[in-house]
């Protein structure tokens, strides 16, 4: 027995799926045989995670390498995926009569990507245009990481923060002045995973502390496994580990990818778009045409958050990314700065039409 799939955009097909699946021809089909989609099936992860192919694989794909911004294929993806500041005036005119309110991620969308999880700050430019943005707009810094680490990266205690990508939910407290960032508690899914996940970390770090350049950094609600400083021949025995350990969680524990990071979450229906959804409508916004939600996002996670608004035909996902990618985002911004320069291009704007 064997399978054929047709592919709409076998160049896209190419760069998003692992290399254990066959080319698909000029005309964008694929054949795929029993033995092959055996193998396929049964290379999955131990959590019930999203990785269902060769581990390793899929980690190389997390990470595309940087490509030319000339080739056909990076041009007729601008095409779909147009640049957000190009696009600017646009924007503007679908946020006529409504609230903008502004959603976004932190690592590779507010501070750069950078080698050591612990050192990646966000600029003091970039601060004050959140700062600025936050003056007019509700808000929400969305992220991966352990809400408390993120707040003591950007300090702003005027802002909603998610941490744990979305599993961990707190709003600005009033008067906004507060300088310890002690904020109420608007939402915490996962509560019941804590003992487990901190079970988890410890069992990573000891099976894992052999591999080296491998982090394991606990998110309270979530767990992160950075291959980034790994040399990419050991890949697959992080991946193992990680596999092994997951496996004793069966079906409690998932496996997300990011960027050179395996995410440990747990297995429940959260994600940052549910998160995105959640303060929508603790801000009153909840089934309403008057509110034009902004996410700005780089990574997979993010995608959830796209889906959202894409599905709802609200608002906008904006990609950070230079090179091609499958997406659910509508518009796009290359780098962190290109994300300040919007920030602050909103502000200039509010401010003008205020006068
Ligand atoms: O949702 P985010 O705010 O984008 O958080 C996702 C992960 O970001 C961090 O890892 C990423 O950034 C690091 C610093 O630049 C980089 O070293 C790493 O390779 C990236 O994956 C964070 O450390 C993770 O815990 C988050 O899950």
């Amino acid at each position: 027995m064997a399978i054929t799939v047709a592919i709409s955009d076998p160049a896209l097909f190419q760069q998003a799926v692992p290399k254990t699946l066959p080319a698909p021809t000029n005309s964008g089909i694929i054949t795929i045989s029993a033995k092959k989609l055996k193998k396929l099936e049964g290379g999955g992860g131990g959590g019930g995670g999203r990785i269902n192919a060769n581990w390793v694989d899929s980690m190389r794909a997390s990470s595309p390498t940087r490509r030319s911004l000339e080739t056909d294929e990076h041009k007729s993806w601008i095409l779909q995926h147009p640049s957000a500041l190009t696009m600017f005036e646009e924007i503007i005119r679908s946020s006529k009569g409504k609230q903008i309110v502004m959603f976004l991620d932190y690592d590779g969308t507010l501070s750069p990507i950078v080698e050591d999880p612990d050192r990646a700050f966000i600029t003091p430019e970039m601060r004050e245009a959140v700062r600025d943005v936050a003056k007019h707009f509700p808000t929400a810094i969305v992220s991966g990481r352990c809400r408390a680490k993120v707040y003591n990266f950007v300090k702003l205690s005027e802002l909603y923060y998610a941490g744990s990508h979305g599993m961990d939910i707190k709003g600005p407290s009033k008067g906004h002045n507060n300088k310890k960032g002690n904020q109420t508690v608007l939402c915490q899914p996962a509560k019941e995973f804590l003992p487990m996940i901190d079970e988890v970390y410890k069992t990573l770090v000891e099976k894992t502390k052999s591999i080296p350049g491998s982090k394991v950094e606990n998110n309270k609600f979530c767990l992160s496994v950075h291959y980034r400083c790994v040399e990419e021949k050991r890949w697959n025995e992080l991946a193992e580990q990680v596999k092994s350990v997951l496996n004793n969680y069966d079906q409690k524990l998932k496996l997300t990818q990011g960027r050179k990071v395996l995410e440990i979450r747990p297995t429940i229906k959260w994600d940052k778009g549910k998160a995105l959804e959640f303060l929508l409508e603790s801000l009153g916004y909840a089934n309403s045409d008057d509110v034009l939600p902004v996410y700005i996002g780089d990574d997979r996670t993010d995608e959830d958050a796209f889906k959202v608004l894409l599905e709802k035909g609200q608002g906008f996902g904006i990609l950070v990314s230079k090179v091609a990618k499958e997406t659910n985002a509508t518009y796009t911004l290359q780098e962190p700065s290109e994300v300040m320069h919007f920030l602050k291009r909103l502000v200039e704007w509010k401010r003008s039409s205020n006068l």
